[in-house]
């Protein structure tokens, strides 16, 4: 067994219990390398806090410990004095496991196979694999990637990877892949829901048989087959037709479909990933995502951070990309101004990382090769207004407005609704993509292509914008 440092913290008082020094000396039996009680030493990488009652002194400081990119708590709890609901106070407060200690072979053992798990999931996340294809070093971030590679090394449940776009849920899902410990794992295929079509019926999915429709000139493998052996990942789960959400059910379920055309029936089993920006909870009650399907996919559910969460990756994402976009640049020597800085750093990102990636790329393709990256690389849609053109926009103009849509008898909602529509006319022309509209909007550009396209079969041929 590998030695642990780790520091066990008496809470009552200081003089330890004859209890905690039992569960010390079983412990050091098991193999922890233990630190005398109140060391207190930045070199010690795991914390055990030993309590018999949980007050709020012990919370509070169990808070303090465990505070955001301070230490990771493995908490023991000692039975028969642990309440039930000690365990959930004690994770509530921030302790990222809690072992109650029943008695000290059973107690020491589950410790050091917690520990032990601890220190092979840290191995994962600072190894060079995560590092070269995963930028972050924030809490928020260090949190999901040690929950994920846990779950690839760990476990083959279904995994559904919820998020904002941008986030990076495929990023992710080929992480997963990349740390699925199968020895005779096969291949990764993707697949992008929004582009299948319902009049193939799942013909992408699960293959279809010579002749099975117009255009089925041979027989094909579809997803479901590729990914045999490997993983699947399902992009955008959210939009799969509902007749196609019963096939894969089976699939899921069973691991057994028919390719289109054909009466046999294959077997597959493949690791599962889904990903989703969409909350398929309220599709599900909604009627518009099956139930049964939900509970299937979502063995696991993870949540990535928005980029808003771990404002302290954006300088070391930025500085990635610009490595990424120009390899051939001496990263070493161009550097970024501190304005340039502040602003990435104070900038809104409703696409997330894909787009800070964006505008990073931007930024480096005017900038001439050398010297630093000043606010002059800054892409002129992105620069701010000069102040005089922005008054108080909720000023006299706008009330003038108001009132002649209402004297016109316009209703609230009709009134909500244009004024909307029209500012995004208007920042779609003063705009040089839909994506730095949407940005000025403050709405994802999925959000907005979504809305132009709702706008535009609701609308009126004869009042459609030209754009
Ligand atoms: N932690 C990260 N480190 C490096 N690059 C990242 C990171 N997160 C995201 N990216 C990059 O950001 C872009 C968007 O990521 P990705 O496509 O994985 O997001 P997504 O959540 O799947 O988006 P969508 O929901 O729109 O499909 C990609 O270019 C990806 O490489």
């Amino acid at each position: 067994m590998r030695p642990f440092t780790c520091a066990i913290y008496y809470e009552l008082g200081d003089t330890a219990s004859p209890r905690h020094l039992h569960a010390h000396q079983a412990l050091c039996n098991a193999g922890i390398d233990m630190l005398p009680p109140r060391a207190d030493t930045a070199s010690t990488s795991v914390r055990l806090l030993g309590f018999d009652e949980v007050n709020d002194e012990v919370l509070s400081r169990l808070s303090r410990l465990a505070a955001p990119g301070t230490w990771r708590v493995l908490a023991i709890a000692f039975a028969p004095f642990a309440h039930p609901r000690t365990a959930w106070q004690l994770l509530e407060h921030g302790a990222a496991d809690v072992v109650v200690w029943r008695n000290d072979s059973d107690g020491a053992r589950e410790v050091a196979a917690r520990l032990a798990r601890w220190t092979d999931v840290d191995a994962i996340v600072t190894s060079d694999v995560v590092k070269r294809n995963l930028v972050g070093r924030s809490p928020a971030w260090l949190r999901t990637i040690r929950e994920v590679a846990e779950i690839a090394a760990y476990t083959d449940v279904p995994l559904l990877l919820g998020g904002e776009t941008g986030t990076g849920k495929e990023l992710i899902a080929r992480l997963v892949h990349t740390l699925d410990r199968r020895p005779t794992k096969r291949d990764l295929v993707l697949v992008d829901c929004t582009t299948l079509m319902p009049e193939l019926s799942g013909s992408e999915l699960f293959g279809h048989e010579r002749g099975a429709f117009t255009g089925a000139v041979a027989s094909r493998d579809g997803a479901c087959a590729l990914a045999n052996g490997g993983t699947l990942f399902l992009d955008e789960i959210g939009e799969l037709p509902l007749a196609l959400q019963a096939e894969l059910l089976r699939v899921v379920q069973e691991g057994t479909y028919k390719r289109v055309g054909s009466n046999s029936w294959q077997q597959v089993k493949f690791r599962l990933v889904c990903a989703t920006h969409r909350d398929l909870t309220a599709e599900v009650q909604r009627g518009t995502f099956r139930r049964d399907l939900f509970y299937r996919i979502a063995g696991i559910t993870c949540t990535l951070p928005t980029l808003a969460e771990r404002t302290d990756d954006i300088i070391p994402l930025a500085e990635h990309f610009i490595r990424q976009v120009r390899p051939d640049l001496d990263t070493d020597r161009v550097e970024m101004d501190d304005a340039v800085r502040d602003y990435l750093v104070g900038r809104a990102y409703p696409g997330n990382v894909r787009d800070l990636r964006q505008l990073v790329t931007r930024m480096i393709a005017r900038h001439p090769g050398a010297g630093h990256l000043s606010v002059g690389d800054i892409p002129i849609d992105e620069r701010p207004v000069a102040s005089d053109t922005v008054g108080d926009w909720r000023g006299d103009a706008f009330a003038r407005g108001i009132r002649l849509a209402l004297a016109a008898g316009a209703s609230l909602r009709e009134i909500s609704s244009e004024a909307s529509s029209m500012a995004i006319r208007i920042a779609m022309d003063e705009s040089a993509s839909l994506r730095s509209a949407a940005r000025r909007l403050g709405v994802s550009a999925r959000a907005l292509q979504l809305r132009r396209a709702s706008e535009q079969t609701s609308t009126p041929p004869s009042m459609r914008p030209r754009r």
